[in-house]
């Protein structure tokens, strides 16, 4: 028999939540996409930038998911040092640091400019 819809979303979310549970990047993910959505909305980017801060982060927590789901599958079945384990976890690791750099220049070209002019308004505000 198939399993229903709902069993699948309960087993995606409970891997979610075990990479947020148990993954120190992963947490940093979640952190810095929950703040570029917050800093999207003060600063009302257009339609285009939010498509391209939603494929930064949907990479990002893809690639940390993966990579939370290569280290296990090592874990498990090379728990003692090998070469080919180092490749794959390494490998796994070197995902997400492509994916993390890949944001950070989204985050750049988005944010930079609406980023400078709200200081610049706040400052004048400050400063009379
Ligand atoms: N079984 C193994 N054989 C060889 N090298 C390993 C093995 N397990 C881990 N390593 C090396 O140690 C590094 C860290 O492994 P670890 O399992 O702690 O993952 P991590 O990247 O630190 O992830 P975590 O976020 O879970 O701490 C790997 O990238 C790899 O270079």
């Amino acid at each position: 028999m198939k399993r229903p819809w709902s069993d699948t979303f309960r087993v995606a979310f409970a891997g979610i939540a075990y990479a947020i549970r148990t993954q120190r990047n992963m947490r940093v993910h979640a952190a810095m996409s929950v703040l570029a959505l917050l800093l999207g909305a003060v600063l009302q980017i257009s339609t285009s930038d939010w498509l391209w801060l939603g494929l930064a982060i949907t990479i990002v927590i893809s690639a940390e998911l993966l990579n939370t789901a290569v280290e296990s599958v090592v874990d498990l079945v090379m728990p003692k040092p090998h070469p080919l384990a180092k490749v794959a976890k390494d490998t796994a690791a070197g995902a997400v640091l492509v994916t993390a750099v890949f944001a950070v220049i989204v985050g750049v070209a988005i944010f930079f400019e609406p980023g400078m002019k709200l200081l610049g308004a706040i400052l004048r505000v400050m400063h009379g």
